[in-house]
């Protein structure tokens, strides 16, 4: 049972909403739809995100991501479809439940921290228990847990504004994990953060989920972030899904024009493993040197320059092939699928 389900989920804004997710439904673009005078902000989307994949959902600004995350707590209701949470059909909860799910189940990490500013950085952390009528003590105790988790041990008695923008957002995160729900969603949760800060934050966040194994769903504008973080990613377009697949299927299938444009500017050497540039006629080689599948293509370069031939291996151990220089330019080039 996948952990979030959306079925042909809609949200269309105006009185006229009904009439819009009828017309909209034969697969017509928003566009032509002006004389309802709606804004049709999700459109027939379906995804399946199992328990434990982070999940990526991509677009740029009035794509829907937004619109879309909130309908996956039921902060928003949907105009049609269902959302699944865990097999159960949140669309038809009623409010007490939709705050039981919020507080049990799915929590949210917003853009801009959603900081209490008179409470410290441990009551904030401990906010959602507190929410939920956890004892002092025990709120405490793991609201520290989990900010020793993101790093800001010592912090703990200071107040949001003390700390700069990537801490607060750590307190955010901490917040949400204290809050101990089996599913996360992020809503531009870096996007507030200076690049280098950024890429700090995602770092963590990769290497969190590795010892949690938190359902995650993570909203961005951002293609590179989307493609670091994500198990999978939705591209979004015009309240639509473009796409969905794995980093590795959007570069090396993209599904239209759309999708073809916006993979331009991706840093394939960072987004493509030695997993992809396997040359499936090489045959193993136990004198090579080794490698980690999920080493990206940038960090070959060293070992290739004195070797002709690296081994590959999964993280189980298991040989899984052979790269060479011609198999990593093979696989850096765009559209090779195309090229059969
Ligand atoms: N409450 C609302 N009432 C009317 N229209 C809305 C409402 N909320 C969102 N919209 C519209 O729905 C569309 C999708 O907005 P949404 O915020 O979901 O997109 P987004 O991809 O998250 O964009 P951004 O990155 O700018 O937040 C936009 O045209 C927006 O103006």
């Amino acid at each position: 049972m996948p952990a979030v389900r959306a079925d042909n989920l809609y949200k269309v804004f105006g009185k006229q909403s009904r009439s819009a997710v009828e017309r909209l439904s034969d697969g017509s673009h928003r566009d032509t739809i002006t004389d309802l005078d709606v804004t049709a902000a999700v459109i027939d989307v379906s995804f399946e995100v199992e328990a434990g994949e982070t999940f990526v959902v991509m677009g740029l600004s009035g794509s829907g991501k937004s619109t879309l995350i909130r309908m996956l707590n039921g902060l928003l209701e949907p105009t049609a479809g269902t959302v699944e949470v865990d097999g159960v059909d949140i669309t038809s909860l009623s409010k007490k439940h939709l705050l039981n799910l919020r507080g049990e189940k799915v929590s949210m990490v917003f853009q801009h921290f959603a900081l209490l500013p008179h409470r410290t950085v441990l009551e904030n952390a401990a906010y959602g228990l507190e929410l939920r009528g956890l004892p002092k003590q025990e709120r405490e105790t793991r609201a520290m847990r989990n900010l020793e988790m993101v790093g800001l041990e010592g912090w703990e008695h200071k107040l949001p504004h003390q700390l700069s923008g990537g801490m607060q957002q750590r307190v955010g995160l901490a917040r949400a994990l204290a809050a101990d729900t089996d599913i996360i969603l992020m809503d531009e949760a870096f996007s507030a953060l200076d690049p280098l800060i950024r890429r700090d934050m995602q770092t963590q966040l990769l290497e969190l989920q590795k010892q949690l194994g938190k359902t995650i769903i993570f909203i961005t504008h951002d293609l590179n972030e989307a493609m670091r973080l994500g198990d999978r990613i939705c591209v979004l377009k015009d309240g639509r899904v473009s796409q969905i697949g794995t980093a590795e299927e959007i570069l090396n299938k993209p599904a239209n024009e759309y999708v073809t444009r916006f993979i331009e500017d991706v840093d394939r050497t960072r987004v493509l493993t030695a997993a992809s540039a396997i040359d499936a006629d090489a045959a193993a080689d136990p004198e090579a040197r080794q490698v980690d599948a999920a080493t990206p293509i940038a960090e070959l370069y060293d070992d290739m320059s004195t070797a002709d031939q690296l081994r590959v291996v999964s993280e189980e151990g298991e040989v899984l092939g052979m790269v060479s220089r011609g198999s990593v330019l093979a696989a850096l080039a765009p559209g090779k699928e195309d090229q059969g």
